[in-house]
């Protein structure tokens, strides 16, 4: 490609990539310099430049010099749209998710109801890149801009068609998935996380709606948990734009969910779709797990599945990696959970998920993540002291901050709370002491495979801990 069809003028320099970190500038590369929240990307303008960058898309008032300065009043957005020209063509079906939680579990099982309805499909998010034959970490729940869409192109050249990728609160204000054409956008719900990044509620409900004002295609579906009390606020912003809707919940038009009873395994569903009555065996436990399948169900359809066919296939769904994952039988035998709830609505509903099916405590063992909103500490506490019968507060990937005094804002909102700082013996206790009739719950990691201290990444997989305690 030229830089002559990227840009106004006639510049016949072959342009041999993208990049938004200088020091992964090769020559021929077009570099994207943005004001971060961290440092300012222009600054790194010169060894851009040095390097062989051969055009920086930056706000006007950049300073460039030695290379053609595109400029725009929004660079990442620009810089997204060039990129994305560059690296086309993508898979054709492309489903976005966004909400607080259930993003990861919703395109997981979007991306297996597509396999099964014939597809080759993918789904990008915390858990990687994922296709029916590998999963490829990317770090990040919503990876850079340039990742984003080399992925996407890649997994188009591999011949998948349906794609399903996690939007993140982030992931939208940095323009970090635009570009390809997304036929399908869902909503999960809203409530409190990542205030340190946002400011407020309000910022932060903005930064996900901008996925249905500017990033769903404009005769794209619109897939709305109706449930949730921001819901609304979508479908509004769906029907003005005049993007068709498809909404599931118990207030759902096109999957009403009219009953759900918990069974050992999972849980009976009673839905109605296109006025027929369906009873669907879910082998996933828990109303939020039942949510997050009716979602993945509603993207299905708003892409053309058939939904008879579609509700057909629930009772086949497999597991998500550390979202309520049974990891083993206590001596004692009390099963153990394992649940990637890291905010106090997750702790909520990962809870509701296990109370039918515990005869006598629920034990909960959880922390909270340090260098991320301290204002949610407090009120996971309080979610674990209303509900749980005995509440552990560990450590949970403290990064920079101080482990004792995180552990102290949790331990506000749960005074009752035993205090264990250090993970593995944290589970240990849980673990001892466990009856039979007991379920322990260890919340907060899912399917993370280390704990960060400072700088350190130390290898902690709870899964495979709460084994080897148990064992
Ligand atoms: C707060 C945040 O989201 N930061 C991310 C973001 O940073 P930023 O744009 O503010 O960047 P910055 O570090 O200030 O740098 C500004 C610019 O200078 C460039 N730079 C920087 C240094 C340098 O030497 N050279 C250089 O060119 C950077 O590439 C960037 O373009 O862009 C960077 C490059 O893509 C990301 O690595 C970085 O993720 C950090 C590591 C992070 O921890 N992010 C988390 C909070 C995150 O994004 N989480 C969400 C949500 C999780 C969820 O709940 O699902 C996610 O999508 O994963
Ligand atoms: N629909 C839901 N309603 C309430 N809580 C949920 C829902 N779905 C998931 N959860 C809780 O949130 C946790 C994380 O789920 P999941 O990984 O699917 O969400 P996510 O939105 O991808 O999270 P992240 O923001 O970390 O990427 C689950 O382990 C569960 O405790
Ligand atoms: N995507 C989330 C994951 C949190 C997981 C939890 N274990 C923590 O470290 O806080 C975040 O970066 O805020
Ligand atoms: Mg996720």
């Amino acid at each position: 490609m030229k830089l002559g069809t990227l840009t106004e003028g006639s510049e016949n320099e072959t342009v041999t990539g993208f990049a938004i970190d200088h020091r992964k500038v090769a020559p021929g590369t077009i570099f994207g310099a943005f004001e971060g929240a961290r440092v300012n990307g222009e600054d790194f303008i010169p060894q851009a430049v040095a390097s062989g960058a051969i055009a920086v898309v930056a706000r006007p008032e950049a300073e460039v010099e030695g290379a053609v300065h595109i400029a725009d009043r929004r660079p990442r957005e620009r810089f997204a749209h060039l990129a994305a020209r560059f690296f086309a063509p993508f898979p054709e079906t492309v489903a976005a998710v966004t909400g607080t939680n259930g993003k990861t579990s919703t395109v997981e099982l979007t991306r297996q109801l597509w396999r099964m309805a014939g597809h080759s499909a993918a789904s990008i998010g915390t858990l990687g890149v994922s296709t029916a034959q590998e999963s490829v970490k990317t770090g990040l729940t919503t990876p850079d801009i340039v990742t984003f869409l080399s992925n996407m192109a890649g997994l188009a050249r591999e011949g998948v068609t349906h794609a399903a990728f996690e939007a993140s609160s982030h992931g939208l204000s940095q323009y970090r998935s635009e570009g390809v054409s997304v036929t399908a956008a869902a909503f999960t719900n809203l409530s409190r996380d990542h205030l340190d990044y946002h400011g407020d509620m309000a910022a932060y409900f903005t930064a996900k709606l901008r996925l249905f004002s500017e990033v769903l295609d404009p005769k794209g579906t619109a897939v709305v948990w109706v449930d949730d009390p921001h819901s609304d606020r979508v479908i509004d912003l769906a029907r003005a734009r005049g993007n068709r809707l498809v909404t599931v919940g118990e207030h759902g038009d096109t999957l009403r969910l009219i009953s759900r009873e918990p069974t050992l395994l999972g849980q009976q569903l009673g839905i109605v779709a296109d006025g027929k009555e369906y009873r669907v065996t879910l082998p996933l436990i828990g109303a939020y797990q039942a949510a997050n399948a009716l979602t993945a169900a509603g993207l299905v359809i708003a892409t053309g599945g058939d939904a008879a066919t579609t509700l057909a296939n629930l009772s086949r769904l497999a597991p998500v990696r550390g979202r309520l994952e049974r990891a083993t039988i206590t001596r004692a035998g009390a099963p153990v959970y394992i649940d990637y709830a890291h905010t106090p609505d997750a702790l909520e509903a990962a809870i509701a998920a296990l109370k039918p099916h515990v005869d006598g405590r629920l034990i909960v063992v959880f922390g909270a993540g340090g260098d991320r909103d301290q204002g949610k500490r407090e009120p996971m506490g309080q979610a674990a002291a209303a509900d749980a019968d005995l509440a552990i507060v560990t450590d949970d990937n403290p990064r920079g901050e101080d482990a004792a005094a995180i552990r102290a804002m949790i331990l506000k909102g749960v005074p009752q709370a035993r205090e264990i700082g250090d993970r593995r013996a944290a589970i240990a206790e849980a673990v001892g002491e466990a009856e039979s009739g007991d379920i322990v719950l260890v919340a907060g990691k899912g399917h993370e495979q280390g704990q960060i201290v400072g700088d350190m990444v130390l290898p902690f997989d709870d899964v495979s801990v709460a084994r080897e305690v148990a064992a």
